[in-house]
């Protein structure tokens, strides 16, 4: 379980990012924080994740633990991409089974083979292949919190819908997850449960099972609670694939 209570987050010299954040997480449900850009994802993802530590005390709490006292137990997945550039995949997976009790190599290969990535070293492959093999990693951990920050970024729309459906395919439904992205359409049928942040707050904390019961699509709450869809990328790609 992750327990959050009066988060505050300001970075140095800058002004305050999160405030007055309290929320708590059940094992197993996968949580998509949300908003638009600028509004805190990333920040409350590396909150929780033990990458960057709160404002006064001990604010996030991961089965009853600070995160940085059980970070082999946190995947972290961005879309930076990888540290060892010099590594192919192959080399690179051999280096996390070293150092990872839990990696699953064999999940991690068939991850390689369902993004189709070529055994060369990272540093000549493209963004997206980058960030598909920091994917392939993250997920080979096995780590019962994994924590995706716009897992999309550089990937096209055959192999967001894809990668979705092998993620889902391959949890055990005992992980809890949170995802940013701004990819709704790809997670309006993975996520539990959808957080909206927006001025430094959380505007609405709302599981998909009461979303569903009022009638509403992801894509719709957003619009509700921000204004998403009138300057969003999905009304001109509508356009675009309606071109096609
Ligand atoms: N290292 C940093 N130092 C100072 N300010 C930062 C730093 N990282 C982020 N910020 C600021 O904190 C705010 C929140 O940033 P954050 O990256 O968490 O937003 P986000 O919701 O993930 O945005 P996006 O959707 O654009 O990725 C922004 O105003 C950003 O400029």
């Amino acid at each position: 379980m992750v327990e959050i209570k009066d988060l505050y987050f300001t970075y140095p010299n800058y002004q305050t990012v999160l405030e007055n954040i309290t929320f708590s997480v059940p094992t197993g449900q996968i949580v998509a924080v949300l908003g638009a850009n600028g509004a805190g994802k990333t920040t409350l993802l590396k909150l929780i994740a033990g990458l960057l530590v709160p404002d006064g005390d001990v604010k996030v709490r991961i089965d009853g633990k600070t995160p940085q006292k059980i970070s082999g137990k946190i995947a972290f997945i961005s879309e930076a991409g990888t540290y060892f550039n010099d590594l192919t995949p192959k080399t690179y997976g051999a280096f996390l089974q070293d150092f990872f009790p839990t990696f699953d190599k064999a999940y991690f290969d068939m991850l390689l083979d369902f993004f189709q990535l070529q055994e060369r070293p990272m540093k000549k492959m493209s963004k997206g292949q980058k960030a598909k093999v920091e994917i392939a990693a993250g997920m080979a951990k096995r780590t019962p919190y994994i924590i995706m920050d716009e897992p999309f970024v550089g990937k096209d729309m055959f192999t967001r819908q894809d990668f979705m459906q092998a993620l889902s395919g391959t949890l055990t439904g005992e992980e809890t997850i949170f995802i940013t992205t701004h990819e709704i359409r790809e997670i309006e049928n993975f996520v539990d449960r959808v957080i909206i942040l927006k001025e430094n707050h959380i505007a609405i904390d709302i599981t998909l099972d009461v979303l569903r019961q009022e009638g509403k699509t992801i894509q719709e709450l957003m619009k509700e609670v921000i204004g998403y869809e009138e300057n969003s990328f999905y009304s001109l790609l509508d356009k675009t694939e309606d071109s096609i």
